[in-house]
Order: C-alpha cells, then structure tokens, then sequence
C-alpha cells in the first residue's frame, strides 16, 4: 500500500482569531491536490481549534498540539483526548521538541500520551528529533531510536500514527537539513520499525520531516523516498504552505 502524502501546519503559540480567519481563507480558496494525494492536516492553538474547524474546508483536518497523558480530572491547564475525541478534533501532535525541551517530556512519558491519545481514538503526529550537539556527538540515530522504542513499547496498532522525525537544530532556525541527511534518518528509522515492530508497519507508516521546510526546499525534500511529507511549523503561517501541500505531486511524478 503506497504512502498517502501528509503535510501538517503547526502554528504553534502564535495567532489571533483574525489571523486565524485569514489563514484559514487562504487555505480554503487554494487549488490543491485532491484527497487521494495528499492529506492536510492544520494545528492551531487549543483556543482556535473550534473556530478552526468550523471554517476549514472539509478535505483539510486539524490537529491539537498536545493532550493529557491520561484520563482528565484535577490536572489545571490541561486538555485530555477525551475533549479533543468530543470535539471531533481527530489528530493530536505529540513529543514535539519544544516540549521535550522546554516542559521536560521525557520518551517514557511521550510513549504513554501516545498510547492513550490512541487509545481514545485520535491520530497521532509523534516527534522524534536530535539536537546538534547529540549530532554532533554521531548519536543521531541511539536518539531517534530510543524514542521511537519507548512509543513501540507501548503501542501495538500503528495504523493511526505519523512519525514526524524533526532535527531539533533544524528547527525555526532556516537552517534545514540536506535532502540527503532527511533521507538518511528516514531510512534508518524505517529499517529501526522493520527490525523491531514489523516489516508491515515499516511499509506503511509515514515519516515526515519537519524543520525550516518552505517553499523552496520542499520539493527536493520530498522527493526522497523516504520521506512522506511534512511537518512545517513557520512557513504554515504564510501563503507559501499551499506551494508545501503541493508538493505531494513529486510522489506521482516518482
Ligand atoms: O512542528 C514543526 C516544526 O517544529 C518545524 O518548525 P519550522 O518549520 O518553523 O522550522
């Protein structure tokens, strides 16, 4: 089964509601692939979500940016994936590196939230990434694999799940990497996902990259084998996101 493309828009702590209108105009007037190519996911803030999705075109679907690791109850400032399952929110991004980072998410507690995001039924975005100096360090690949290995631990159904690989140093910084570097960790972890969950699993679930992609380097980006499509933080926000969705025409030309 062929790899559906996937570009996902994280927006991140940014927006007001007009802005959000606004993005969300010109998303919905773009001419874009259809369906069957690419599927396009946009992640605002909690606070927009209901508007977002009120707005958004049909083919296009939001994302949370995070959730609870477990079930809601006395946990201040939080928002369980029952909430986002009752709002019909249906895809949650998870792990993403400013949250590892800045919030202290560690692996263990990631796998948990994924396995209880999928639990209650979302799809989930999962991050993995290495800093520049674990790069540096040659332990690009010890990282990403320990990361991936404590959601594997925890989930066995990974029908629902993206794995967006982000190198943290590549992240809000333009500083992107080579198509070649993308293509290289894409490859590993997929190779990672044959040796210890499943040929199967490997075959079919989408690696994206994510990390000063724009409108530029996407196509390049996405037309290595191995990666699936995108997660764009920046370049989400601006006109040039329609040029990203549309670059999951690489893959038929491929
Ligand atoms: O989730 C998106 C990533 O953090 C990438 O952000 P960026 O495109 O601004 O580098």
């Amino acid at each position: 089964m062929a790899r559906k493309f996937f570009v996902g828009g994280n927006w991140k702590c940014n927006g007001t509601a007009e802005e959000v209108k606004k993005i969300v105009n010109t998303l919905n007037e773009a001419q874009v692939p259809s369906q069957d190519v690419v599927e396009v996911v946009v992640s605002p803030p909690y606070v927009f979500l209901p508007l977002t999705k009120s707005i958004l075109r049909p083919d296009f679907h939001v994302a949370a940016q995070n959730c609870w690791v477990k079930k809601g109850g006395a946990y201040t400032g939080e928002v369980s994936a029952e909430m986002l399952v009752n709002l019909d929110i249906p895809w949650v991004i998870l792990g993403h590196s400013e949250r590892r980072a800045l919030l202290n998410e560690s692996n263990e507690f990631v796998g948990d939230k994924v396995a209880y995001a999928l639990a209650q039924g979302l799809k989930v975005i999962a991050c993995v990434g290495e800093t520049l100096e674990q790069r540096e360090a040659g332990s690009t690949m010890d990282v990403v694999a320990a990361q991936t290995k404590a959601i594997a631990d925890r989930v066995s159904n990974w029908s629902n799940v993206v794995i967006a690989y982000e190198p943290v140093w590549a992240i809000g910084t333009g500083k992107v990497a080579s198509p070649a570097q993308a293509q290289e960790v894409h490859d590993e972890l997929r190779k990672w996902l044959a040796k210890n969950v499943s040929a199967d699993v490997a075959a079919t679930t989408r690696i994206i990259y994510g990390g000063s992609v724009n409108g530029g380097n996407c196509k390049e980006l996405g037309g290595q084998a191995d990666v699936d499509g995108f997660l764009v933080g920046g370049a989400s926000l601006k006109p040039e996101f329609i040029d990203i969705i549309k670059a999951a025409e690489v893959k038929k030309s491929a």
